[in-house]
């Protein structure tokens, strides 16, 4: 093109210099990221198979009407069902795919929830008749917990269970407006199932939530069968984002379904009208809330992570301000502020990342023990997965929200990416458990805790970690010691509890440090990554620390100090540590965060791809903006 610089030019890396300075092998730290070579291979595999196909476009959403982009999810749908059927993809290809087809839909909970409830919930006997039909996609299901009067009190939910022994039968109806199931996703438009949650009432007498597997739509023609009356809830935040999710609205008008449909391996109806309770603990019920929370915390870090590459490529590539004698001006990575709003983000995604594979261990290991009848580790694992969640989507609903500003007036442009990926994710902050409800479950474990050990928490951390440790024990003292209620302490306890969750991911993140990692210079840059996020937290709350007295104020000034001097270790390696995400132009979704670096030309074409562009002359000009132009210029009393 003329007049085209270097600097303008396709097909050229416009940020080769910046990953010429990595001091570590960045395909080394691609497999630490990944998990494993075989993770690797088939993120690698499946990335770059989704990217090079058309029928997984995704830049257009932003131009489309809900219904046109609900159909076009369900396209999506179905051709990745095909892909995978075709390819005789494996499950975990298959989820990989479905991961980098990037977009909530009804696939998320039939796979997500409806499948391991029946998992996790179901007797084998349930297993064998259900989850064959739900693999082979026979049957779609959504998990239907939320009511619009209800969502984190799933003990005040109103849907009942009546049980007729006269039909051998279940009888599950809305007694109320409020009991509507409302949320669901593929609940809407899509599902033919449903994991129903319902009080159950056996001879006249309650016995609490439980599951129940409903037929919500004819697998005929699709209609809606008898009782059931059912809809999408409307339009939500932003506009393709979730818009992709038929969130939904059902009511049962006495529909029945036959006993063997409750998910009955907690608990138990005999065709005689008799309630089992197994001995085990009943929020085993609540067990695929669980099994979701812990892959909500390696989703974070993968939320995380794509903002993050983003904001780092372009601040590589932004520059402004301090031209020295007409020379270029100074990349906006290098200020010191930009620095200190961004490197600690990209800690957060690696620790993320870490403590997400803690906690799948952790869930596994707890399953497992569930299976032996073995309960010891369920208050753990529950205060784990809840906390975590909580700390983790919070953490990352904001660090996209950052990345956006750190990207300054074109981080606001739809083709940055940033905007569709805030508005997607930020519901994680309330769907599994509003954020502030799991931290009061964290705080109420944290009390248990201390009143049976003791003051002390934990010996297990880490040595890294006995401020952090010392600031949740003295932040719980604080409120424990004190005679007043729960309720009235909650806001001070929710506190301890985002600190004791923080201890946890710091105390993770060294412990992975202290395994083998292969290659070169990479250990030493997760090190570097560690420190940021340990000494950022501690700046941020140093409040709590110096209160602590576990360190002092001078403590506090070599901190920030270190941190700087960490900034200045990570800068060189920065473009390489998010280049080791190995995420497509296509996933990413953002020119912006183009691997090029190619953002000034990419950026001016899009605009012109905009549909108001179609035009030069916009419409509405002649109806309303010439007779405005054209108006008899009045002597107006200005
Ligand atoms: C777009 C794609 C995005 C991401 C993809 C990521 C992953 C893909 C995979 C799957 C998901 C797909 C898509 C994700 C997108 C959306 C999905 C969203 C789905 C939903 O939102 S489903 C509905 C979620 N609802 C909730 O989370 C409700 C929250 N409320 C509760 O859990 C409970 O009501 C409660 C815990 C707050 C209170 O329960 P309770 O009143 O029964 O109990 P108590 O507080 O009295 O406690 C009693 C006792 O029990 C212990 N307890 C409580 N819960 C549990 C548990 N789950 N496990 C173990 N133990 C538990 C509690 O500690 C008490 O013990 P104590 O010893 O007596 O103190
Ligand atoms: C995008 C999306 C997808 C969803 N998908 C599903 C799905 O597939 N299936 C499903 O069943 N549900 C789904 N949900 C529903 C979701 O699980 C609930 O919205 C969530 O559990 C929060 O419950 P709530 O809406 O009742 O919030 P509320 O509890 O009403 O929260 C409102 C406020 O009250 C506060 N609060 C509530 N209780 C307490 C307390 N005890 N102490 C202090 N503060 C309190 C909360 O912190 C919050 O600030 C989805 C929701 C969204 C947004």
């Amino acid at each position: 093109m003329e007049g085209v610089g270097e600097e303008e030019m396709e097909g050229v890396d416009h940020l080769a210099h910046e990953r010429n300075k990595s001091e570590f092998d960045v395909d080394a730290m691609k497999i630490v990221w990944a998990g494993s070579p075989h993770a690797f291979d088939v993120s690698d595999r499946i990335s770059k198979l989704v990217a090079s196909d058309p029928g997984f476009r995704k830049d257009n959403r932003s131009t489309l009407s809900r219904k046109e982009l609900f159909k076009n999810t369900l396209r999506k749908a179905a051709y990745a069902w095909k892909t995978i059927v075709d390819l005789r993809l494996s499950e975990e290809e298959a989820a990989k795919l479905r991961f980098y087809v990037d977009e909530p839909a009804f696939t998320d909970l039939h796979w997500g929830m409806f499948i391991p409830a029946i998992k996790g919930q179901g007797t084998e006997e349930q297993q064998q008749k259900w989850l064959p039909l739900a693999y082979k996609m026979q049957i779609i299901g959504c998990y239907a917990q939320t009511e619009l009067g209800h969502g984190s009190n799933v003990q005040g939910l109103e849907t009942t269970a009546t049980f007729d022994s006269q039909t051998d039968e279940f009888i599950i109806h809305s007694p109320t407006l409020t009991s509507s199931k409302w949320w669901p996703g593929g609940l809407g438009k899509v599902a033919t199932h449903a994991i129903a949650y319902a009080r159950l009432i056996v001879g006249g007498r309650e016995h609490g939530v439980h599951g129940f597997i409903v037929q919500l739509r004819s697998l005929e023609d699709h209609s809606p069968l008898l009782g059931i009356t059912v809809g999408d809830i409307g339009m939500k935040f932003g506009n393709g984002a979730y818009n992709t999710m038929d969130n939904g609205v059902l009511q049962f008008d006495h529909v029945r379904i036959p006993r063997n449909q409750m998910l009955m391996r907690v608990s138990q109806v005999t065709c005689e009208g008799k309630y089992k309770q197994s001995d085990v603990p009943r929020q085993l019920v609540y067990g695929t809330m669980v099994y979701v929370r812990q892959t909500i915390v390696a989703d974070a870090s993968c939320a995380l992570s794509r903002a993050v590459c983003i904001a780092t490529r372009y601040s590589a590539v932004r520059r402004q301000f301090g031209s020295q004698n007409g020379g270029p001006e100074t990349q906006v990575i290098d200020y010191k502020t930009q620095q200190s709003r961004l490197f600690p983000l990209l800690a957060s995604a690696y620790a993320f990342r870490f403590i997400g594979e803690w906690l799948k261990w952790l869930y596994a290991d707890v399953t497992q023990r569930l299976q032996a009848n073995d309960f010891s580790t369920l208050p753990e694992a529950h205060a784990c997965t809840a906390g975590l969640k909580s700390l983790t989507t919070t953490a990352t609903a904001d660090g996209i929200e950052e990345c956006r500003k750190l990207c300054g007036g074109h981080g606001y442009l739809c083709s940055s990416g940033l905007p569709e990926l805030f508005a997607v994710y930020v519901p994680a902050c309330t769907y599994e458990g509003d954020n502030t409800v799991l931290l009061l479950q964290v705080a109420r474990f944290l009390m248990k805790t201390v009143s049976q050990l003791g003051s002390r928490l934990s010996s297990k951390k880490p040595v890294g970690t006995i401020a952090y440790m010392t600031r949740v024990e003295h932040l719980m003292q604080c409120r424990c010691g004190v005679q007043r209620g729960f309720a009235e302490l909650s806001a001070d306890l929710v506190e301890a509890a985002v600190a004791h969750c923080q201890l946890i991911v710091v105390s993770k993140f060294i412990e992975k440090l202290q395994q083998e990692i292969p290659g070169k210079g990479v250990k030493q840059q997760l090190e570097v990554l560690c420190n940021i996020y340990a000494l950022f937290l501690l700046h941020k709350h140093q409040g709590d620390f110096l209160s602590t007295g576990c360190i002092t104020p001078k403590h506090a000034a070599l901190a920030n100090d270190e941190l700087r001097s960490l900034y200045s270790q990570v800068r060189p390696n920065a473009i390489a540590l998010v280049d080791a995400f190995n995420y497509t132009d296509h996933y990413l979704g953002s020119i912006l965060g183009c691997y090029d670096g190619n953002v000034y030309p990419k950026l001016y074409e899009a605009a012109w791809k905009d549909p108001l562009n179609e035009s030069v002359v916009p419409d509405g000009y002649h109806l309303y903006i010439r007779p405005l132009l054209k108006q008899e210029i009045r002597t107006a009393r200005l």
